[in-house]
């Protein structure tokens, strides 16, 4: 494996784009609209159906027994079991930190409207399954929808072949955080249940469908997802993962390719990306990447990601020009490793989540550095944000006038009712202040 490096020191950056994984979205949504239909037709019937299709588990109910969930806590490793909380502790706070505050505004004595958040009454949270046992997922999902006051919140994971369960690590992660409706289900057939609901999730105990689903998953979860959201709330869509490291001479070559693997081992998909001025650093980092891809686990699936048309390395004449490529990118994860990142910050204006200097590493925001890891991927970050409390609450506006408030603005109302044709409108107005 050598990643490709692409020299751009000399042509420039203009008309450059950089590719992306091809994802067969097209053919996904098919297949998801495919089972949305069969699982609102058929309920639970098509759900094990597809279940015993695609991850190869035959399975009665998708309900997750509560002793599960306490067994799956107690057999985790002490060691787990402490890094599940503290990660908790630290997501809290940060977003804790989200949480806006009411407002009230008085336009004139007795005439107030204010501002307030109602939290989302039911949310759906996905965690996927698949390559990796995504425990942290849950707790990138739980706690914002927790922290917003979501009263009813269920977690849908994919059931592993060995157990029919989600993976210990995942019931243990939504043990630690008091969830108690968990589903053995994952792709489409997830969003379909969670959207739609089932009359019987197995047992005779019904799935109650959601208003709002979140959650990162494959290309099928993705498209389920956005079939639905004219039904329920969605968050942003996550497709595979991203790094771009924007890295200048002073950057330390080993560190940067230790976080071009830590991303590129999610997924074949994924997207490494290094960007800089230093031809020296582009050729030491290419070098640590090699030895460090022959001795890592998931070092197949990392090559092969380092190897995918999406993956690279940019030379650039200078870091102005690596600034404007990284805000082209607008890459899910952007490190910034140069001599002053605080400087170079104030010039990012398109990213999911942006990490400062060596210290601060993409896999610290995954886990344990209080942000959130289910970010905007493919350069939606130009337009969405990483998830937070803001799709667990909704604003609501309450409108409070007094009779003398409402006389003195009435003439407002009836004479924009007048002009729009609707005088219903200004006489539900003057039958209050014509009275008496
Ligand atoms: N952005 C983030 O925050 C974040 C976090 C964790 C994981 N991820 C990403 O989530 C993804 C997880 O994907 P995954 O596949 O491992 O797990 P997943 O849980 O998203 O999908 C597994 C489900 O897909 C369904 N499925 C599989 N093949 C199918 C087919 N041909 N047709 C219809 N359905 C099919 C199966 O029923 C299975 O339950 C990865 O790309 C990973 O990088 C992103
Ligand atoms: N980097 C992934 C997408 O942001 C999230 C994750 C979960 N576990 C490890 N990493
Ligand atoms: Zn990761």
């Amino acid at each position: 494996m050598t990643i490709r490096t692409l020299d751009l020191r000399t042509t420039g950056i203009d008309g450059f784009e950089f590719p992306r994984a091809a994802t067969s979205f097209g053919s996904a949504t098919a297949a998801a609209q495919h089972i949305i239909d069969d699982v609102r037709a058929r309920g639970l019937d098509a759900v094990r159906e597809v279940t015993a299709r695609f991850d190869g588990v035959e399975l009665e109910s998708i309900a997750v027994p509560a002793e599960a969930i306490s067994a799956a806590w107690e057999a985790t490793t002490p060691e787990l079991r402490d890094a599940i909380t503290r990660s908790i502790e630290r997501v809290q706070g940060g977003h804790a930190a989200q949480l806006p505050q009411p407002r009230r505004t008085e336009f004139a004595p007795g005439a107030v409207v204010e501002q307030r958040y109602l939290p989302v009454q039911r949310v759906g949270l996905y965690a996927p399954g698949g390559l990796a046992a995504y425990a942290s997922s849950v707790i990138m999902n739980v706690v914002p929808a927790q922290v917003a006051g979501a009263p009813s919140i269920a977690v849908v994971s994919p059931p592993s072949r060995e157990t029919g369960l989600p993976p210990i690590q995942v019931l243990a992660a939504c043990a630690a955080l008091g969830v108690t409706e968990v589903y053995a289900v994952g792709g489409a057939q997830a969003v379909a249940a969670l959207a739609y609901g089932l009359p019987d999730a197995g047992g005779g105990a019904p799935l109650r469908p959601v208003d709002v689903i979140t959650g990162p998953g494959n290309v099928f979860v993705a498209a389920a997802k956005s079939l639905v959201r004219d039904i329920v709330g969605i968050d942003s869509i996550a497709g595979p993962t991203e790094i771009l490291v924007l890295a200048d001479a002073t950057a330390d070559a080993d560190l940067v390719a230790a976080d071009l693997l830590s991303q590129a081992e999610h997924d074949p998909n994924a997207a490494s990306v290094l960007v800089t001025d230093s031809a020296e650093l582009a050729a030491a980092v290419t070098e640590r990447l090699d030895a460090r891809a022959a001795v890592t686990a998931n070092g197949d699936r990392a090559r092969e990601a380092l190897d995918g048309e999406q993956s690279m390395i940019v030379l650039v004449a200078d870091l102005d020009a690596g600034i404007a490529l990284a805000n082209r990118y607008g890459a899910e994860h952007l490190e910034l490793v140069t001599a002053d990142p605080r400087a170079t910050l104030e010039r990012i204006t398109n990213a999911g989540a942006i990490f400062l200097g060596h210290f601060s590493p993409v896999s610290l925001g995954d886990y344990a550095a209080g942000s959130n890891h289910v970010l905007p991927t493919s350069g939606t970050s130009r337009f969405s944000s990483g998830l937070s409390v803001q799709p667990f609450l909704r604003p609501v506006q309450v409108i409070d006038y007094d009779e003398a408030a409402l006389r003195e603005i009435g003439d407002v109302v009836t004479t924009f009712a007048d002009a729009e044709g609707l005088p219903a409108h200004g006489e539900a107005v003057t039958a209050r202040t014509r009275r008496g």
